[in-house]
């Protein structure tokens, strides 16, 4: 027999995505074997070849439907999407790591009173198209520099007025003097897949992975929660829980009125929402991660 055609994904080879991408792949059960070095590497497990490259390349693989698959920060995507025709690409899902925001920044004494203050000023940024779209959105002319790296620098050495870079803590922008002015673009790791045909017979692995990761986001907010109640408080937690259809009702042995409540809570569980069941009549409230989950 012969054996399945292999998916190919795009992975950032070493950087702030590398690490996530992985765990998140291996969550989705995927063995992977990898040496440091290595620029590609095979599931033993799942019919997928990885491929290691520089974030920036990744669009560009996917969209050519080089790899079926790629995970990549929305920054980077944007701006390679406004550089094209049409998009060959679909996000899958976004991931939940490598936050940031592309934000713009001034010097910290220089006075800021809103977009305009940009107008025929020098802006510094690795992301010329997705800064041209903002500036044009505020109907501003200003004159971009574009530099691949430590843009940070750009007031300092007097290339530019202002900067447009990634902000995650805000620790680079205060250690350069600078403080963030505009937001153009909330950003964080997306799963991407290529709209050009694949082949019909890398369907079903296709479709086996994507459910496989999307088992997986759902665990990572997904709590299951057992509590104990009376009867009189059980319609009120109910409406509490976050994200539970129907929770499971058990009557408590020996306790006439009591119940235990079973349910799996789709969204974040805080601390408030304890206190707030807690106040509807709870008691004895358990919070439990939960390992694995196909819906
Ligand atoms: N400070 C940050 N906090 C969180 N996420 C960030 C931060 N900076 C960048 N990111 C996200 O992580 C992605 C990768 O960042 P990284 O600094 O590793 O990129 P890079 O230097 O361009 O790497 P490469 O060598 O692959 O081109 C960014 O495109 C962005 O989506
Ligand atoms: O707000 P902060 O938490 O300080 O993060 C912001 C910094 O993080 C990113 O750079 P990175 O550290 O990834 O280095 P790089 O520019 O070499 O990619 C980004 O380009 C900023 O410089
Ligand atoms: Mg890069």
């Amino acid at each position: 027999m012969s054996e399945p055609a292999r998916l190919h994904m795009a992975l950032q080879k070493s950087g702030r995505l590398s690490d996530y991408s992985r765990d998140l792949l291996r969550d989705a059960g995927l063995r992977i074997l990898h040496g440091k070095n290595d620029l590609t590497a095979r599931a033993e497990n799942f019919p997928i070849d990885l491929m290691f490259m520089r974030d920036d390349d990744i669009p560009t693989f996917v969209s050519d439907g080089v790899c079926e698959f790629g995970i990549v920060g929305r920054n980077v995507l944007e701006e390679f999407a406004l550089g094209e025709a049409a998009a060959r690409f679909e996000i899958v899902a976004p991931l939940g790591f490598g936050r940031c925001s592309l934000k713009i920044a001034a010097p910290e004494r220089a006075t800021y009173e809103g977009p305009r203050a940009l107008a025929g000023q020098r802006i510094a940024t690795s992301y010329p198209r997705l800064l041209r779209a903002f500036l044009d959105r505020h109907g501003i002319d200003a004159t971009i520099v574009k530099m691949n790296g430590a843009v940070e620098l750009a007031p300092r050495l007097q290339i530019a007025a202002f900067i447009c870079d990634l902000v995650s803590t805000g620790a680079t922008l205060e250690a350069n003097g600078l403080r963030a002015v505009e937001t153009v673009l909330d950003s964080e790791a997306v799963l991407i897949r290529s709209l050009k045909p694949g082949a019909p017979d890398k369907a079903d692995a296709s479709e086996k992975l994507l459910r496989r990761i999307g088992g997986v986001l759902a665990t990572q907010e997904s709590k299951y929660i057992v509590l104990n109640a009376p009867e009189e408080a059980l319609a009120r937690i109910a409406e509490i829980l976050p994200g539970a259809d129907s929770p499971t009702i058990i009557p408590l042995h020996g306790r006439p009125g009591h119940f235990a409540v079973q349910a799996v809570c789709q969204e974040s569980v805080f601390w408030e929402t304890l206190q707030n069941l807690k106040g509807a009549g709870a008691s004895a409230i358990l919070v439990m991660p939960i390992e694995k989950m196909m819906l």
